[in-house]
């Protein structure tokens, strides 16, 4: 559905190098914190800047290939993009219905108002919730194979967070082989929603897993330095010293489950486990 090979992009202090795959009927997660490239690689995606190298397929097409008809099988949400603000929810049904087939303008007016959105209102008197909520709904309006959507989430109390991460779990399931590419500096947001996690630090991607084997597999071990000494370091991934002794990152919760019984041994939650990963050793 989407491959990243190796993209680019260079600013002054900072570089992108950046591989990912988004499969059909997958939804991916792209975490990292501030700054890390999360809305570079999204920009280059959408040709919204000229990358410096690497590749991006998408649909099976090189980027710079697709086609009008190929664009329009892409839903899309950005922090800064989208519609005036002076128009209404019903204004911009006007619109979405000339530039897409597939639009219903009756189903998107329903859903509006099903979000307590109302459909005669000017967007800029909406609040930041609502407004969330709104690009979502545009997005996911005229059944677009590929979903990319930068952080989404931003702003949101936790009810409008729900909503929206709701809104996303009913499209995958109305249209099974679509595919979802999200971006969230908060995992936790994610954790129930994504198929896999791709973890960017710093221009570059340092960790790629299923979300089924992040949370079986991955933990954090809590030991003393005695304990530490005596432990097998070899599927230790990263290593912190703490006051007690050292916090430890595994990919491998059953080995030392069943060879150190007594280790302290802590299910990762995946936001502590972006913050390990993100440490140098
Ligand atoms: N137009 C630009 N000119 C110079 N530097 C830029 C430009 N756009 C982004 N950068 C730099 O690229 C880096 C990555 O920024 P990016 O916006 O991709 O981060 P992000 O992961 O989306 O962060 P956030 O979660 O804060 O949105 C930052 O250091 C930023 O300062």
């Amino acid at each position: 559905m989407l491959k990243i090979s190796h993209l680019q992009k260079h600013y002054r202090g900072f570089s992108l190098d950046c591989s990912m795959e988004v499969q059909p009927g997958m939804i991916t997660g792209l975490i990292g914190r501030n700054g890390s490239g999360k809305s570079t690689t999204f920009k280059a995606l959408l040709g919204l800047i000229h990358p410096d190298g690497g590749e991006i397929e998408v649909f099976g097409k090189k980027a710079e290939e697709l086609k009008p008809e190929d664009k329009q099988k892409l839903g899309v949400v950005f922090a800064g993009s989208g519609f005036s603000m002076y128009l209404t929810a019903a204004g911009v049904a006007n619109i979405m219905k000339s530039i897409y087939p597939d639009f219903d303008r009756e189903e998107f007016l329903q859903q509006c108002r099903r979000f307590d959105l109302p459909t005669d209102k000017k967007i800029k008197e909406f609040s930041t919730g609502m407004k969330a909520k709104f690009k979502v709904l545009a997005a996911l309006s005229h059944k677009a194979e590929l979903l990319i959507l930068d952080e989404p989430t931003v702003g949101l109390d936790v009810i409008a967070r729900d909503e929206v991460l709701n809104m996303l779990r009913e499209y995958m399931e109305e249209n099974e082989s679509s595919s979802i590419l999200i971006s969230s500096h908060i995992s936790s947001d994610l954790e129930s929603l994504c198929d896999d996690f791709y973890m960017i630090h710093a221009g570059k991607i340092i960790l790629h897993e299923d979300t089924d084997v992040l949370l079986s597999d991955y933990a954090v071990l809590k030991v003393s330095e005695e304990e530490y000494e005596k432990l097998d370091q070899q599927y230790l991934i990263k290593i912190r010293k703490e006051a007690y002794g050292y916090r430890c990152l595994t990919n491998q919760k059953q080995f030392y489950m069943e060879n150190y019984p007594d280790v302290v041994i802590e299910n990762g939650k995946i936001d502590d486990l972006v913050v390990m990963m993100e440490e140098q050793v």
